[in-house]
């Protein structure tokens, strides 16, 4: 991003608004690094209250201990919810009792492998998906739920960290088995809501502290939930159905407003 950065400002002068994911150093925006699993933990946060749930007190299966997965990780179980199995290229492991994810941090940036973890027993790679859990996090791939494993899930809630996990076959059988799935449009939106947060500090020259983005993500996820959630309503739809709805809904809008209907 720096080298797009630099090559289109030789031509067209300083223009740091030209692309986004900078170092910090070259105007990236401070927060940047967690905010896709930040705004995990805000979603998953807004979606189990709707249910009368909290982290806090509840079990998670985390795929993917990458950006994304990490982050979550750390920040769920700052919240006090207990991440019982987790798995990456390196290994997948769990433990009943939770994770302590701040040393598995520790072991992963010391150049370890997950199932080289003290604090864990190794498992079958194929049993993450379908572990017992209240929350299941996919935060690595794209397909990895599908027609053969979504039968054996056993998690109440998905939240689609990773960018489409789950195929269409899957998502109509885990909606007839009752399982909520928080569409991954919403879910994993932290990352490009501070994306768009860096853009405005750059037109601005001016650069927030990072409680500031921060609080903001927190706004704009949960401001997103309630939304959807009224959309869910109004339309009698679940979750993935309301988020499209209200996106193709507002470019639909826009489009009319500047009379481009056919
Ligand atoms: N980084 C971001 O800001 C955003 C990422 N996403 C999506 O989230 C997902 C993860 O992205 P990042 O965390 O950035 O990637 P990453 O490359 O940092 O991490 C990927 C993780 O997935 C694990 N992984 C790969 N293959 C696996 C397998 N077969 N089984 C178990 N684990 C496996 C890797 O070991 C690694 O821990 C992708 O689908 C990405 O498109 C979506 C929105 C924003
Ligand atoms: O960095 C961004 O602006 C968005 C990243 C993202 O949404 C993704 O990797 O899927």
């Amino acid at each position: 991003m720096a080298w797009i950065f630099d090559e289109y400002s030789k031509f067209h002068g300083h223009s740091p608004a030209v692309v986004t994911g900078k170092p910090i150093d070259l105007g990236g925006s401070l927060g940047r690094d967690a905010a896709t699993g930040r705004g995990v933990m805000y979603a998953t946060e807004a979606l189990l209250a709707e249910y009368g749930k909290s982290i806090s007190g509840s079990t998670f299966v985390i795929q993917g201990f990458g950006n994304v997965g990490s982050w979550a990780a750390q920040l769920i179980h700052e919240k006090g919810g207990k991440v019982i199995a987790l798995g990456d290229v390196s290994g997948t492991i769990r433990n009943k009792a939770g994770i302590d994810v701040p040393a598995l941090m520790k072991h992963r940036n010391e150049g370890g492998q997950l199932k080289d973890f003290h604090g864990a027993e190794v498992m079958d790679a194929s049993e993450l998906l379908v572990h017992e859990c209240d929350v299941l996090l996919p935060c690595a791939l794209g397909g990895v739920l599908n027609r053969e494993n979504a039968p054996d899930v056993k998690a109440k809630f998905i939240i689609e960290a990773a960018n489409h996990p789950t195929d269409p076959e899957a998502d109509e059988i885990l909606t007839k088995k009752g399982v909520v799935v928080l569409p991954d449009i919403y879910a994993n939106a932290g990352g490009v809501i501070v994306s768009y947060f860096e853009w405005v500090q750059n037109i601005q020259g001016f650069m927030w502290e990072e409680e500031k983005v921060n609080m903001e993500l927190h706004k704009y996820m949960n401001s997103a939930f309630q939304n959807i959630k009224a959309m869910c309503k109004s339309q009698d739809c679940n979750l993935r159905m309301g988020a499209f709805t209200l996106g193709v809904n507002r470019v639909a809008r826009a489009t009319i407003l500047r009379g481009w209907e056919a």
